[in-house]
């Protein structure tokens, strides 16, 4: 099976409220996509690597791939308004293909390490499907409607879930293929959609990392800075 890295970086960092979508600012020197991309670049259970990215921003992608020398950039997807439309974009170029598997990583997830993508890629050479989630250390409330506590899950079934997230290409595409059917498809990730319009595919877990963080309002660019000392 080829393992392809879809890297989603079509979004337009709305909660960064920055000059530039917030995968371009840097850390460290660096662009946080080019920071997420150097990983899956240098992972050898990693075939090949697609970037989905806003059509205005696709030159700058270019720039940073060739100036970085990444090899494993064979695709550069333009994505749509939802990041579910972005993953779509990945589908629709793979799906032809016979044998791959789509490892979806959120672009501004810069901090996964080689250690999370060796259990991913492992889980996937045995057929299956994967998350990567936290335990969480929070007690999590479920409210209702007036915003009053409605139930109190038990924590030991609750789980932060960051990316990547990963699937064999059918899997994917027969989940978004039923999820178009349906008018009120909305998905703030892949595995909500799988869950949602494939409920027999069991999707496993692997165990994340604290430092996975999403960089996603501004204080979350100081916090790594931090994580990148470490
Ligand atoms: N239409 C979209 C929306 C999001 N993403 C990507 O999905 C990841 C997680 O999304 P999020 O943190 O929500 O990024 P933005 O959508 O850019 O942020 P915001 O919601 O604040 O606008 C990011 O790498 C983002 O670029 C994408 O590929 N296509
Ligand atoms: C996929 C994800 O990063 C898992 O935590 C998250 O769901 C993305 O959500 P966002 O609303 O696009 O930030």
């Amino acid at each position: 099976m080829k393992n392809v890295a879809v890297i989603l970086a079509g979004g337009t960092g709305k909660r960064m409220g920055a000059y530039l979508p917030k995968q371009f600012l840097k850390i460290a020197g660096k662009s946080i996509i080019e920071h997420s991309i150097a990983i899956f670049e240098k992972h050898t259970g990693i075939s090949e690597i697609c970037v989905v990215i806003h059509s205005n921003f696709v030159a700058d992608v270019e720039r940073i791939v060739k100036e970085a020398g990444f090899s494993k950039v064979r695709k550069i997807l333009c994505g749509g308004k939802e990041r579910s439309d972005s993953s779509l974009a990945a589908i629709s170029a793979y799906e032809k293909e016979l044998n791959v598997n789509l490892i979806f990583h959120d672009a501004v997830r810069p901090f996964v390490n080689q250690g999370i993508i060796d259990d991913v890629v492992s889980c996937l050479a045995e057929g299956k499907s994967v998350a990567v989630a936290i335990p969480s250390t929070d007690t999590i409330f479920r409210l209702n409607d007036v915003k009053c506590i409605e139930s109190v899950p038990p924590r030991d079934y609750l789980y932060r879930a960051q990316t990547p997230q990963a699937f064999s290409c059918e899997t994917i595409k027969k989940a978004y293929h039923l999820a178009l059917k349906d008018p009120n498809f909305k998905a703030s990730d892949d595995c909500g959609v799988v869950l949602k319009y494939l409920p027999k595919e069991p999707i496993h877990i692997v165990e994340g990392d604290e430092k996975n963080i999403k960089i996603t309002f501004e204080q979350d660019l100081a916090k790594g800075e931090n994580l990148i000392d470490l």
